[in-house]
């Protein structure tokens, strides 16, 4: 190991308590299931996958998020509570390393989600500068999944359209293919298959006579049955299938989603940038772009020149666990971020919390930090 890798683990854990964090470790081997369900496609195939004696599914730890909100369930700590971490991630990857040092902060159960939000930024941004990093040559960009999933919902698209759009975020070319075909219809080789029958009854979203029919089916034989899924449940995947693939959008609505997509400024201009594509284009992003506004007024009471950083519309993280904020500090000119971050708030209590707990947080990446460190400030 580098030296200098070994002094940022050396002084990045002294660096966390200060900022009001409890160290935590939690175990290599991990359930994979909430992986699976909850990391996005990008991340989930490069998990290291194996069983358990019992058969129940393991991996070797892809981040340090969801075991630290596991390891916070099972001690049923008290809240809010600030954890941090600092160990060994693995990933594969076709030719580089598939184990990585990743360290960070998990910020759970403050209310105050505004003022959360702006605490891990500032932080994130604080532990670089203490650990040598020249913050003029990192580039900080911010991004918010419940603006864009507010967007969205604004538009009137059919929820199966919605919910792609959302898979897609974090994702530019994924998002600009589905932006196509929303465009030309260009989905409509999904449903090719489907019988002229179950096509009309899907297009009427006559779930109670597509859902005999299908039961029909599956008892003759004629439609493979799949394990835990209902006539009804595959009736009313079929209805959204058969509505993403028939709906092209309307002209102006694709020109006002490219327009909220096409948002790329520094934050201190986001609101007003935000506020003109609402007015000039009708919509209202309500609560979201509340809560927006109080975290640009939050980070800059925490001391972050909001100039300084830049917020993308189109930015998203590839982990579908995010609920609000996202971010990405990264080195110019350098591959992969330095630090990701961002709020989840419904990943705690997915995974097992009685009650909802809000959460957002941070994760350094100490290898790449010591590439372009001049060296931890004593
Ligand atoms: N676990 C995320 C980073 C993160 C920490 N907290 C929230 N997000 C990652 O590995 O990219």
């Amino acid at each position: 190991m580098s030296t200098a890798l070994a002094a940022l683990e050396r002084s990045l854990p002294t660096q966390f308590v200060q900022r009001g964090a409890v160290m935590m470790d939690v175990p290599i081997l991990q359930p994979s299931d909430p992986y699976l369900d909850t990391a996005g496609e990008a991340l989930r195939r490069r998990i290291f996958l194996t069983k358990g004696e019992d058969g129940r599914g393991l991996c070797l730890r892809p981040d340090f998020t969801i075991p630290v909100c596991l390891a916070h369930i099972a001690q049923g700590a008290g809240l809010p509570r600030r954890y941090a971490y600092c160990g060994t991630i693995f990933r594969q990857s076709g030719d580089g390393p598939s184990e990585y040092p990743q360290a960070g902060i998990e910020d759970l159960g403050d209310a105050d989600r505004a003022a959360a939000d702006g605490r891990t930024i500032a932080d994130a941004l604080g532990v670089l500068a203490d650990c040598g990093i020249d913050l003029t040559i990192v580039e900080t960009t911010v991004g918010d999944q419940a603006l864009f999933e507010q967007f969205l919902s604004s538009l009137g698209l059919p929820s199966g359209w919605q919910r792609r759009l959302i898979r897609t975020f974090g994702h530019d070319t994924l998002l600009r293919q589905a932006l196509e075909s929303l465009a030309t219809g260009g989905s409509r080789a999904s449903i090719d298959s489907l019988s002229p029958e179950l096509y009309e009854l899907a297009l009427a979203r006559d779930l109670a006579k597509l859902s005999d029919n299908i039961r029909d089916r599956m008892e003759e034989g004629g439609l493979p049955l799949h394990r835990g899924r209902t006539p009804a449940e595959i009736a009313g995947r079929l209805i959204e299938k058969v509505a993403v693939a028939e709906t092209r959008l309307d002209r102006t609505v694709l020109e006002r989603l490219r327009a909220f997509l096409s948002i790329d400024c520094p934050l201190d201009r986001s609101v007003d940038a935000l506020e003109m594509l609402c007015r000039e284009s009708g919509t209202d992003l309500g609560h979201s772009l509340g809560a927006f506004k109080a975290r640009g007024e939050a980070l800059a009471r925490a001391g972050v020149d909001l100039a300084g950083l830049r917020y993308r519309a189109a930015f998203g993280r590839a982990l579908d666990y995010y609920t609000g904020m996202v971010f990405e500090v990264s080195a110019k000119g350098q591959d992969g971020p330095l630090v990701g971050g961002g709020r989840y708030d419904r990943l705690v209590s997915y995974l097992g919390a009685r009650e909802t707990i809000p959460a957002v947080g941070f994760a350094l990446w100490p290898g790449r930090m010591a590439s372009i460190a001049s060296g931890v400030r004593a």
